[in-house]
């Protein structure tokens, strides 16, 4: 089975998806990771060379690669995945869909204590430009991380919690 974690950026897709690929003993694949290894650059040089753009047109092509080739695997998607082309139609015909639901609050403790740099899109932001932008892009991202077929929206956010939605 492939099962797909969805949510935003500090939702802990990529945390959660290795412990739960190391728990289930799955191939663990980071979306991002792939893309990275494939073009031989980070995520934050991609987007400062060619844009956000094509950062989404090569995010689209790697996990329509992972697809075809993965029948069974954890795949963390980035926090944009779900929001361009019909990636949210092929993750929900490919496999099993998780969203990450947890709150802007939550989300910018953990991402202040991280390195902003690694994220192209929070680069540079004060936590209280982060705070806003979080919410802003949240609301706007809703309503493509609601088609996921599992919704985990209580703290704290363990992998019982998504062993125990899952049909496995
Ligand atoms: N369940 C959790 N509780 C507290 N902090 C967490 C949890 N999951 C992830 N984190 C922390 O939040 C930050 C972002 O996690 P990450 O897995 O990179 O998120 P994503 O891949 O969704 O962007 C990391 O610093 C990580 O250690
Ligand atoms: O939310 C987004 O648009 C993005 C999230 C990132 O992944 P994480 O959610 O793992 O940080 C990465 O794909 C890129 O920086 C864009
Ligand atoms: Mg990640």
């Amino acid at each position: 089975m492939l099962i797909f974690l969805l949510g935003m950026m500090g939702s802990g897709k990529t945390t959660l998806g290795k412990e739960l690929a190391e728990k289930l003993g799955y191939t663990f694949l980071d979306l991002d990771a792939v893309i990275e290894q494939k073009e031989n650059r980070t995520i934050a040089e991609i987007f400062a060379a060619e844009g956000q753009e094509r950062f989404r047109a090569l995010e689209r092509e790697t996990l329509q690669t992972i697809v075809t080739n993965y029948k069974q695997a954890i795949v963390a998607t980035g926090g944009g995945t779900p929001c361009f082309f019909d990636n949210m139609a092929l993750m929900n015909t490919s496999g099993e869909t998780v969203f990450l639901d947890v709150s802007v609050k939550d989300i910018a403790q953990r991402l202040s204590q991280s390195d902003l740099s690694t994220r192209p899109l929070l680069a540079g932001k004060t936590q209280s430009e982060l705070i806003s932008f979080l919410g802003k892009t949240l609301s706007e991202r809703r309503r493509f991380y609601e088609q996921a077929r599992h919704i985990v929206a209580s703290p704290p956010y363990t992998i019982n919690a998504l062993l125990a939605l899952l049909p496995l």
